[in-house]
């Protein structure tokens, strides 16, 4: 499972965790603009935005789990096993359209767009593909969350076409599709961050006996569904300070609200799902903050910092052993 948000304060923040029972080896990855992209159909990229990202280098090409652009514009791909359906790729000849591979969408999206609105006009003209980045490498089921500060989106490829739906609450699970996922929190319309008023029956008088009591009914297990509801709360109640520590802070606890503990979701026997990482990106200033399971000091890394106008990938290892501060020795 995952869980993507979004966040605005002073700046626009977006992020996700990564649940899974194992790490392909993945690594904070820049593309720098002259990178040059050899899409699978849609030919030759030379020059582009710049991006930051999560993604797994095969072969030299970064497979990106989530990024952003120099622009602002962000985008993450979670886990659709059992609803995604890809397009079967079309001789060049047959088709008026880009074709666009599921595992080249996000730098298909980001090397040439600056804003939702811009990425909505490029998925009107575009078939994405079921083709597999290689034989070990096999095609991924993935939804994808695309945002900018202005506005978020949805996209699913099913198998009655693509869809493209307006993301009010800026979160992404996994299953059921998007349109369930929002329908569900109408079952949540009375939760509050305020205490309940006792209106169970006017016979009763019921007492409000601890603090937190206006958001009973909200789901605790890990299901995608109960985890979208659980981080929209958390995020459309957030309250923190515009300035980028406090932002940044607020960002991993709505995140944190939906963290996977090694023990409590098991995939197949002796096989635990975790929260590998959680990432925060400043998307107006190209800086990447990220957490692992045992790492929780938050680290980053600034596309800024680098030549954006290199060739050539820029990786970082993930830092992924925790340190104890001690106080007194
Ligand atoms: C496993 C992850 C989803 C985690 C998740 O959601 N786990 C809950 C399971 S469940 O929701 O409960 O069922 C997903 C998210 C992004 C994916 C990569 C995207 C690029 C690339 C695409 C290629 O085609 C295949 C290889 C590739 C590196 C992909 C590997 C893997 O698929 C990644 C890491």
């Amino acid at each position: 499972m995952c869980t993507a948000a979004t966040y605005k304060t002073k700046d626009f923040y977006m992020g996700r965790t990564l649940d899974y029972e194992f790490s392909y080896g993945e690594q904070i990855a820049i593309t720098p603009r002259n990178y040059e992209f050899d899409f699978r159909f849609a030919g030759k990229i030379k020059s582009h935005y710049a991006l930051i990202g999560m993604a797994f280098v095969a072969e030299g090409y970064p497979l990106y789990y989530d990024a952003v652009n120099e622009k602002g514009l962000g985008m993450a791909g979670l886990n659709f096993v059992g609803n995604a359906a890809y397009e079967e790729a079309l001789p060049e000849d047959e088709t008026e359209v880009s074709q666009v591979a599921q595992f080249e969408f996000i730098p298909w999206i980001l090397t040439q767009c600056a804003t939702v609105a811009e990425a909505r006009e490029k998925l009107a003209t575009m078939r994405l593909t079921g083709t597999a980045f290689s034989e070990q490498l096999p095609t991924a089921q993935l939804h994808w969350i695309i945002a900018d500060k202005d506005s978020c989106i949805v996209v699913e490829s099913m198998k009655d076409g693509l869809h493209v739906y307006d993301n009010p609450v800026g979160v992404l699970t996994n299953n059921p599709p998007f349109p369930s996922q929002m329908f569900a929190l109408n079952n949540y319309a009375g939760v509050s961050r305020k205490q309940p008023e006792s209106t169970f029956a006017g016979v009763l008088q019921l007492d409000a006996y601890s603090r937190g009591m206006g958001g009973m009914g909200i789901p605790g297990d890990l299901s995608s569904q109960s985890r979208f509801v659980k981080v929209a709360f958390t995020k459309l109640n957030s309250i923190s300070g515009e300035e980028e520590d406090e932002s940044v802070s607020q960002f991993f606890h709505i995140l944190g609200s939906v963290d996977q503990q090694r023990g409590c979701c098991e995939v197949t026997e002796g096989k635990y799902e975790i929260t590998i990482y959680t990432s925060c990106c400043n998307t107006a200033k190209g800086i990447y903050y990220y957490t692992t399971y045992d790492n929780h000091q938050i680290t980053a890394v600034d596309m800024h910092a680098e030549n954006l106008d290199s060739d050539q990938l820029i990786c970082y290892p993930l830092l992924s052993k925790g340190e104890v501060r001690w106080q007194n020795k």
